[in-house]
């Protein structure tokens, strides 16, 4: 298998120009899940940074933030708290209302996804504006957690979605 030092994770990004509409460029990461020694050594990464930071539980938001996140509790060995779209959750909830890139959005997680006091890493594959993440930090700190850091696979520079997380440990794999 291919060590990680020899992976050159943007091979494993699909750019795609005026998807979901004109002038966004898609920045698709299926490729990178479709490789195994790829979709392990990003989430290795992604690891070594949670460990650094104490993580008790994983937070991500629906739909890729699972597919970025969940491995990553896994090998932590702690649970994933999901963030998700509306009329998906059967209990008690709480929601907050934000901006995307294209068009608006709400996220909602169970009232007992997170503990107070609970150390958690919020995870998604890609920060674009900001609002996902800033809405899901939003979230956890509704219920008591304690964000100790925020983390990605793509950062896409010009959109200053860091701004939104200045206050929080960042780690990004890649930058566009
Ligand atoms: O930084 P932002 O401007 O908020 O944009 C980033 C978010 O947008 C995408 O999710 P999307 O809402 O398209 O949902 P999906 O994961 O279900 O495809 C992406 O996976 C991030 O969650
Ligand atoms: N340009 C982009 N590519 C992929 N996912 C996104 N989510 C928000 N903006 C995106």
């Amino acid at each position: 298998m291919m060590s990680e030092k020899n992976i050159d994770f943007k091979d494993y990004v699909a750019s795609i120009p005026d998807f979901p509409e004109p002038g966004v460029i898609f920045r698709d990461i299926s490729p990178l899940m479709a490789n195994g020694a790829a979709y392990s050594a990003a989430t290795d990464q992604i690891t070594a940074f949670a460990k650094e930071r104490g993580v008790e539980m994983v937070c991500g938001p629906e739909a890729r933030g699972f597919i970025v996140g969940c491995p990553v509790a896994d090998r932590l060995g702690v649970g994933f708290a999901p963030a998700r779209k509306k009329g998906k959750l059967p209990r008690e909830t709480v929601s907050v209302k934000f901006q995307l890139e294209y068009g608006e959005a709400e996220l909602f997680m169970h009232k007992d996804a997170v503990q107070p006091g609970q150390r958690v890493l919020i995870v998604d594959d890609l920060l674009a504006t900001g609002g996902t993440v800033a809405a899901t930090i939003d979230l956890v700190e509704q219920l008591g957690g304690i964000v100790v850091g925020t983390a990605f696979l793509i950062e896409l520079a010009d959109l200053h979605g860091r701004d939104k997380v200045k206050d929080y440990d960042f780690f990004t794999l890649l930058k566009y």
